[in-house]
């Protein structure tokens, strides 16, 4: 049996700093934690992977084929759903350690959780490899403090874990940004 935590949320919403995080941490504890990154657009963080979806696929491949021609969104799901036809690379990748820990950094494309199957089919494909998955969904607490966005942002996490069907756990990311005011907003 291995596990993983796929770490999903919104754009910016602070995935690759928690999965760089929570890396240092099992450092400290001399533990091992291997972190994938599955966001085939990403720029730049500050984690080692272990697998990197731009190996196998980079966003640009998909924007600047003469036949694609792809835009930013549907360039990245077509990246995801060429990593579901390629999950044969992605297992080869992961190798056949047991009782490994790993984190799967998202891209930040929501759509791909709330109402597509491309997440939801790798996690199945992952699952058949022996993976016990759980869902962390991150949400910039700056926008869960008026009563609208609280609406939007707690809706959006309601249909990941709906959609994505795994035990789920939501995360308030840089609440150390929120002033006295804000987090008493929060609170109530
Ligand atoms: N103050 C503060 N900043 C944070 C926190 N988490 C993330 N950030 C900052 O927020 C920005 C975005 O964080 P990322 O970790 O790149 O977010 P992401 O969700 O991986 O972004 P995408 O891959 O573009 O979707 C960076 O500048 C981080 O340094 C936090 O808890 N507190």
């Amino acid at each position: 049996m291995r596990y993983a935590q796929l770490v999903m949320g919104p754009a910016g919403s602070g995935k690759s700093t928690y999965c760089s995080a929570m890396q240092k941490h099992a450092q400290t504890a001399k533990r091992t934690v291997h972190v994938v990154n599955l966001d085939p657009a990403a720029e730049y963080f500050d984690y080692q992977p272990t697998v990197d979806v731009r190996d196998l696929i980079h966003l640009d491949d998909a924007m600047e084929d003469e036949e694609l021609r792809f835009g930013p969104n549907g360039g990245l799901v077509f990246c995801i759903e060429y990593l579901m036809k390629n999950m044969s690379w992605l297992e080869e990748q992961l190798g056949e350690g047991d009782d490994d820990y790993f984190l799967f950094d998202c891209p930040g494309q929501i759509e791909l959780y709330t109402h597509m199957d491309a997440m939801k089919n790798i996690v199945d494909a992952l699952q058949a490899l022996n993976f016990r998955m759980c869902g962390v969904f991150l949400v910039d607490s700056s926008f869960m403090v008026e009563g609208s966005k609280f609406i939007s942002g707690t809706m959006a996490a309601l249909s990941v874990m709906v959609n994505i069907s795994i035990p789920h756990v939501n995360v308030l990311t840089k609440m150390d940004l929120l002033n006295a005011e804000s987090r008493n907003q929060l609170e109530r």
